[in-house]
């Protein structure tokens, strides 16, 4: 049995896009009956879809890319902590946690509850915990929500405050079930030369 946690959305038809982006599709371009040999598939998705990661350049004209993006933020120690019923995430929720130590940084805020559907609103991260979070060495935040910021923010100020203290995100976990506590995490990015962001597989096994 594995004892790998897949905490990914799944990629079909049904996943979740942002109002008006492009939806995800798959389909057999070369069938088994016409190739005499194989299905032949592609895929068309916008790389904010599901679970993913962005790259500086998704908010940055200069920031870097996908395939520049260090590998180690994606794979290794991580700590999930669990911030239910909030309507934004600050300083002082994470003030009530040890996280010394911590390179990685999951919170589990269950506030996406039907997945099917992007929702309306989310509690966003505010920018001052970006100080903080660096602060205490974390490289890398991610969530169960589709942003970092309010859903209609033109300014993006949470990710561009991450990214000046060098925290990576990473978007569109599925947390649901997972106690607090430590996991090695493993979700890379695809190596994607152009892209602004990559979808990844994320999964967690707990570090007994
Ligand atoms: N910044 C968002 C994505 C985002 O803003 C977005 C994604 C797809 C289509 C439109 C978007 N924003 C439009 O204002 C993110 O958190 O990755
Ligand atoms: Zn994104
Ligand atoms: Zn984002």
């Amino acid at each position: 049995m594995s004892t790998w946690i897949d905490i990914s959305q799944r990629l079909d038809e049904q996943v979740a896009t942002w109002p008006g982006d492009k939806p995800f599709s798959y389909k057999v371009s070369w069938s088994k009956e016409e190739s005499g040999s194989v299905n032949v598939g592609h895929i068309s998705m916008s790389v904010h879809t599901g679970t993913h990661i962005d790259a500086p350049f998704h908010f940055d004209n200069e920031g870097k890319r996908v395939i520049e993006l260090d590998l180690d933020l994606y794979i290794g120690c991580s700590r999930v902590i669990h911030l239910p019923n909030r309507t934004n995430i600050g300083v002082t929720d994470l003030a009530n946690h040890d996280l010394q130590g911590v390179t990685r940084l999951l919170i589990r805020t269950d506030a996406w509850k039907d997945r099917s559907v992007f929702p309306e609103t989310i509690p966003p991260i505010q920018p001052e915990i970006a100080t903080y979070l660096s602060g205490l060495g974390i490289r890398l935040l991610g969530l169960d929500l589709p942003s970092v910021d309010p859903l209609d923010s033109k300014e993006l100020s949470a990710h561009h405050e991450l990214a000046v203290h060098g925290i990576h995100i990473l978007e569109g976990l599925v947390l649901d079930g997972i106690d607090p506590g430590n996991y090695e995490l493993a979700a890379l990015p695809l190596p994607l030369v152009h892209a602004d962001g990559s979808p990844v597989r994320a999964a967690l096994k707990k570090i007994p």
